[in-house]
C-alpha cells in the first residue's frame, strides 16, 4: 500500500475542480487536461461569471529543484504578463496556492504548430509564408521590448480557432542587457540553438532569429537541420552553418533559410529585411487558412464572393489572348478636336496614308483619375507623348525588307495583364516581378517587388503607401483584388515560361495610366512614359521605352526563338521597321486618337 506521507503529496497536487483567483475574486471551473509539459501542465478552463475559455498553465510548487523552478515560473510571469499583442498568447492573469501558481492563458484551441506537423509532416511554401508573417510579428514585438525568447519552435507556436498563430511558453525567455546579450546560459531545444549560444556567447535577438531559420526549415522539410547525435558533432554542425540543402524546395526558400542559418550573427537578416525577402514579396501569402489544414494540405480556397471572381478571372485569362474581349463596347469618350483628322497620319514622306482601314470598335479603356491640380496628368498630352514615341519608330527610316539587328537589354514591360475593367478592374503584372491593378473608380493600386509594399494612388497626383501588414481597413478590398490578379498571373507565368533580363524595381510612383483595348490590340501607357502595343491575334508585344538617344523599341513574339529583341534610335533610323511593326504601330496610334 502507498505511504499515507507520499498519498498526501499526491493529492495535493491534484489541481481543484473549482479555482478562485483571489486577486480578482473570479472562479474558474477546471476542464479537461490538455497537455503536459517538462514542469507544467495545461487545463482548459471556464470563467463562471462570463463562460469565457481560457487555458490554465499549472505549475506545482513542492519537488525537487523548486526554488530554481519558482524563479523560472516568477520571471516568466514578469515577462508574459505585459505582453500584449495578436501574436503573442495573450496572459489573462496569474495566482497561487499552497501546491501551485497557475497561469490563465489564452485558450488556443488548434493546439501548435507541432501538432500540425505531426499530421502533416511538412507544409506548402504559402502555409509556410503565412504562419512566418505572424510569428515575425510577434517577435518584432518581443524584440521591440528587448526580449529574446530562446525557446522559438513548433510547439510553442499555438494556433486559435481562426488558425492565427501566437507564440508562447516565455519559460527561457529573458531581458537583452544594454550590450544586447543575456546571460550566457545554455538553453532552448537543443536542434534550435544558435552557434553563439552554443559556443557559450549568448542570447541576443539574432540567435531568435536562426531559430526562425531552423523553424522553417523542419517545416517545410520535415526534419530539423541539424539532427545529428552525437551531440557534440550536431554543435559541430551548428557552429559551421552545416546541413543538408534542401534541394526541392524553391530557391527563394533555399535563399532566405540559408540568410536566417548565417554562422555569423550580424550577416542574419533583421525581421524587417525578413519580409522583404523574394520569399514573401514573390510568392503568395493566403489571408488566412481553413482549419482542415491541420490535417490535409489546403487548396487556398478564396471566401466565396473572390472564389467567383477568382473563376471568372481564370476564364478571362484564358480567352484574351485569342478571340475578342466579351465585353460590350464602349464609346469614345469624346469627338476629335475640330480640324483634326484622327483616321490619319504624316508619313516619313509627308504624303498623307490611312492610318486603320475602318474606325476600331472600343471594347475597353481606363485612366488613372486626373488631379486636378495637375494639369500634367491630362489624357491629351499622355496620347501626345506617346504618338511621339511611336512616330520615332515610324518616321525613323524606311520600311525594312528584313528584321533589323536586335539586342537583348532589360526591360521593364507587363508580359501579363487581366482586363476584368467592366467590374473591378484592369491588372498587369511587370517584368520586375511587381503588379498592379488600375481600378474602375480611377484610382491605382501596386505592389511592389522590394519589401512587398504597396503602392495606392487615389488620383495622379496623390501616392501612399504601406507596408503589406498596414494597408488600412477601407482599401483591403481592393487590396484582395489586387492579390488576387497578382496570384492568377503569377501562375500563369510560370506555365508559359515568359522569360524576360532581370530589370530594375519599378520606382514606388509607377502606374499605369491609361489603357485601350479593341478586339485586335490593347494599348498600355505607363507613368514613366513607355507605351506597350499588345496584339491579341499574333501574340506579338511592342514595348516603347526611354527617351531621346536612350529610345528602345523591344519586340516580344510569343514561340518566336530569340524574341525579346530591342532596337536602338540608331538601328531604327539605319534599318527601319518591318511592314509587321509598322501595321501594328499604325492600329496602336488609331487606337489612341479615337479616344482623343
Ligand atoms: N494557451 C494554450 N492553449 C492551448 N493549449 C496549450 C496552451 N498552452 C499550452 N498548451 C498545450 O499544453 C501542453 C503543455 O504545454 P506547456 O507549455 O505546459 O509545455 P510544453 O511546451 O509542451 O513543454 P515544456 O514546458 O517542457 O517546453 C502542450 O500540449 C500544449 O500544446
Amino acid at each position: 500500500m502507498e505511504p499515507r506521507s507520499q498519498r498526501r503529496r499526491r493529492s495535493r497536487q491534484l489541481v481543484a475542480a473549482f479555482l478562485r483567483d483571489p486577486g480578482s475574486g473570479r472562479v474558474y471551473r477546471r476542464g479537461k487536461l490538455i497537455g503536459k509539459g517538462a514542469f507544467s501542465r495545461c487545463y482548459k478552463l471556464t470563467d463562471m461569471s462570463t463562460s469565457a475559455v481560457f487555458a490554465l498553465k499549472v505549475v506545482p510548487r513542492g519537488g525537487a529543484g523548486r526554488l530554481r523552478l519558482h524563479g523560472k515560473v516568477e520571471r516568466e510571469i514578469a515577462l508574459h504578463s505585459r505582453l500584449r499583442h495578436r501574436n503573442i498568447v495573450a496572459f489573462h492573469a496569474h495566482f497561487a496556492d499552497r501546491d501551485h501558481v497557475y497561469m490563465v492563458l489564452e485558450y488556443c484551441s488548434r493546439q501548435s504548430l507541432a501538432h500540425v506537423l505531426k499530421a502533416r509532416r511538412t507544409l506548402t511554401e504559402p502555409e509556410v509564408r503565412y504562419y512566418l508573417l505572424g510569428l515575425v510579428s510577434g517577435l518584432r514585438y518581443l524584440h521591440q521590448h528587448r526580449i529574446v525568447h530562446r525557446d522559438l519552435k513548433p510547439s510553442n507556436f499555438f494556433l486559435n480557432k481562426n488558425m492565427e498563430v501566437k507564440i508562447g511558453d516565455l519559460g527561457l525567455a529573458a531581458r537583452v542587457g544594454p550590450t544586447g546579450h543575456c546571460h550566457r546560459v545554455l538553453c532552448g531545444t537543443p536542434n534550435f540553438q544558435a552557434p553563439e549560444v552554443v559556443s557559450r556567447n549568448g542570447h541576443s535577438c539574432k540567435s531568435d532569429i536562426w531559430a526562425l531559420g531552423c523553424v522553417m526549415y523542419t517545416v517545410l522539410t520535415g526534419t530539423p537541420p541539424f539532427a545529428a547525435a552525437p551531440l557534440s558533432e550536431m554543435y559541430r554542425r551548428i557552429r559551421e552553418g552545416h546541413y543538408p540543402k534542401p534541394a526541392h524546395l524553391s530557391p527563394s526558400a533555399r535563399s532566405l533559410i540559408a540568410r536566417l542559418l548565417a554562422p555569423d550573427p550580424a550577416e542574419r537578416p533583421s525581421l524587417d529585411h525578413v519580409l522583404q525577402d523574394d520569399f514573401f514579396t514573390q510568392g503568395f501569402t493566403p489571408e488566412r487558412l481553413p482549419p482542415h489544414s491541420c490535417h490535409s494540405p489546403p487548396g487556398f480556397a478564396f471566401p466565396p464572393q473572390l472564389g467567383r471572381l477568382f473563376r471568372k478571372v481564370g476564364q478571362l485569362l484564358l480567352t484574351q489572348c485569342r478571340s475578342p474581349c466579351p465585353f460590350t463596347s464602349k464609346e469614345p469618350s469624346g469627338p476629335a478636336e475640330e480640324g483634326t483628322e484622327p483616321d490619319h497620319l504624316e508619313s516619313s514622306n509627308g504624303d498623307r496614308v490611312p492610318l486603320c482601314a475602318e474606325s476600331p470598335v472600343l471594347l475597353t479603356l481606363g485612366t488613372l483619375q486626373t488631379n486636378l491640380a495637375d494639369p500634367k496628368g491630362s489624357w491629351a498630352l499622355q496620347v501626345e507623348a506617346a504618338t511621339r514615341k511611336m512616330h520615332l519608330c515610324l518616321d525613323a527610316g524606311p520600311v525594312a525588307a528584313q528584321e533589323p539587328p536586335g539586342e537583348q537589354r532589360p526591360v521593364l514591360w507587363a508580359p501579363k495583364w487581366v482586363d476584368y475593367s467592366l467590374k473591378y478592374g484592369f491588372g498587369y503584372q511587370l517584368s520586375d516581378g511587381g503588379s498592379g491593378v488600375l481600378f474602375r473608380d480611377g484610382s491605382h493600386m501596386a505592389l511592389r517587388p522590394q519589401g512587398g509594399h504597396v503602392s495606392y494612388q487615389p488620383d495622379q497626383g496623390t501616392l501612399w503607401t504601406f507596408a503589406l501588414r498596414d494597408v488600412p481597413s477601407p482599401l483591403r478590398a481592393k487590396l484582395a483584388v489586387l492579390r488576387l490578379f497578382d496570384c492568377y498571373m503569377q501562375r500563369r507565368l510560370r506555365e508559359e515560361e515568359t522569360v524576360s533580363m532581370a530589370v530594375a524595381p519599378a520606382s514606388l510612383d509607377f502606374s499605369l495610366l491609361n489603357f485601350i483595348a479593341d478586339s485586335r490590340a490593347l494599348v498600355m501607357l505607363f507613368s514613366n512614359g513607355t507605351v506597350q502595343v499588345s496584339l491579341r491575334t499574333s501574340q506579338t508585344q511592342l514595348v516603347l521605352s526611354g527617351e531621346g538617344e536612350g529610345f528602345l523599341l523591344t519586340l516580344w513574339e510569343l514561340g518566336r526563338p530569340g524574341t525579346g529583341s530591342s532596337y536602338s534610335l540608331d538601328v531604327l533610323r539605319s534599318h527601319g521597321c518591318t511592314p509587321a511593326i509598322h501595321q501594328h504601330l499604325r492600329h496602336a496610334l488609331c487606337l489612341l486618337h479615337s479616344v482623343r
